[in-house]
């Protein structure tokens, strides 16, 4: 309470904090609205003149966020330098495959001591590198400086106000806790952690795993089919992310299940949306065209089974997602018991209790969490307010 209070009154004497956000699609907009409601100075950067126009002179964007007032205060800017000028944070939302031939027009604009921020739910296809890792190889920043937001947050909920929270995580706590202090309003609350790595991943899986809920939903298949679904993809995703640095419990937070659940149940969804057209028997190349927005699931599929691959991670789901996708398996023939080729029967494996993980992976986070005791702390997984 003390607390909030020393907080509230540090915002009311502090100057807002001039930030641009990159990309005014559904997700971009309504973040530079949260940020604006929070009292910061937000210039939006819009790559259509007529879409940065409609946003200025009438506080709408009818092609992405229908029926929602943005709020007076919020600028847009189809310039990018104009955007960027002077700005503290720079928050990146456009589609993950588009980052990497962005960053050299972003570069020169960037201050000494700009922070980053990842927006963006999806690994690069040609390399499996996380949006955070195509920042830090392209942008002259440095890892302390670049921070990413997850969680359950599907862009017109907020929009329209809903209590929502999620979390900003970045190798530095500081810079983790800057972000969520700008990104935290009266609708909005910003949970910090130092876990790049399962923050990020949290995002990117579930959108795989919300493809396969939407393809048994468009079959036709109930409530056990789907909440199978989920669970087993909880243990995949977990899985995947410990073995490749994630602390499981982030995987457990608003950044893993919180989105998890939030991306499997709404039809908002538009990786939930894609998986129910393919489930209803369109063609890839049929959703494909059918999705005016982003689904980063169906680009993602690919590379994070080859990645899985390259760390002995078993994800059953996950693959049938990509055999779907490539018109080898028929869309009723998905389902979570489908793990091995083996008829033996196997032990469930929990997300939590650590014995579905490969020992390797079991042993890689002992030994995480022994080597922040012994260095005499850092932050473990988690949200953490
Ligand atoms: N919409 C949500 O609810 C939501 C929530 C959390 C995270 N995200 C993530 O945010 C990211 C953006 O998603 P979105 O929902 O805003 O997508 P969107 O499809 O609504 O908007 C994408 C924006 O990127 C722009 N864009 C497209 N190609 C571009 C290019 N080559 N260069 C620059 N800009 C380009 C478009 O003009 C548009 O403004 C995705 O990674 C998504 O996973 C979305
Ligand atoms: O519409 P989706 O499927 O991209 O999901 C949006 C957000 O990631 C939900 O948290």
């Amino acid at each position: 309470m003390a607390d909030r209070k020393a907080q509230a009154a540090r915002r009311s004497t502090t100057p807002p904090r001039r930030i641009a956000v990159l990309g005014a699609g559904s997700w971009g907009t309504t973040f530079a609205k949260i940020l604006a409601d929070g009292g910061n100075g937000v210039v939006l950067w819009a790559r259509r003149p007529e879409l940065a126009r409609e946003i200025n002179e009438v506080k709408r964007n009818s092609d992405y966020l229908e029926g929602i007032n943005l709020p007076r205060e919020l600028r847009a800017t189809s310039h990018l330098a104009e955007a960027m000028r002077g700005a503290e944070q720079v928050f990146v939302s456009i589609p993950s495959q588009t980052l990497r031939s962005n960053l050299d027009a972003i570069a020169p604009h960037l201050g000494p001591s700009t922070i980053v921020v990842s927006l963006m739910k999806g690994v690069e296809k040609g390399t499996g590198l996380r949006m955070s890792e195509v920042i830090a190889q392209g942008l002259p920043v440095e890892e302390e400086r670049i921070a990413v937001v997850s969680g359950p947050n599907l862009a017109l909920e907020i929009a329209r106000e809903q209590p929502t929270a999620s979390v900003v995580s970045s190798s530095s706590l500081e810079t983790a806790q800057a972000v969520a202090m700008a990104a935290t309003n009266r609708y909005f609350r910003s949970f910090v952690n130092t876990d790049v790595i399962g923050t990020e991943f949290g995002g990117v899986l579930k959108n795989l795993i919300a493809v396969a809920i939407g393809i048994v939903d468009g079959v036709g298949y109930g409530e056990n089919t789907k909440a199978s679904i989920i669970t087993r993809g909880l243990v995949e995703m977990t899985d995947f992310a410990v073995a490749y640095g994630a602390e499981a419990p982030t995987l457990s937070g608003l950044a893993g299940l919180g989105d998890l659940i939030a991306t499997c149940e709404s039809p908002l969804s538009r990786n939930n949306t894609a998986g129910r057209l393919l489930g209803q028997g369109y063609s890839f190349n049929d959703v494909v065209k059918q999705m005016n927005q982003t689904a980063e699931g169906l680009a993602s599929v690919a590379p994070i089974l080859r990645l899985a691959e390259e760390r002995g991670v078993e994800m059953p789901i996950v693959r049938q997602v990509s055999q779907v996708l490539a018109g080898t398996l028929e869309p009723k023939d998905i389902a979570p018991h489908l793990t091995t080729d083996d008829d033996e029967p196997q032990g469930e494996r929990t997300s939590d209790d650590g014995q579905g993980r490969s020992r390797t992976s079991v042993w890689r986070s002992l030994k995480r969490a022994f080597d922040q005791l012994r260095d005499g702390g850092g932050s473990a997984g988690g949200d953490r307010s």
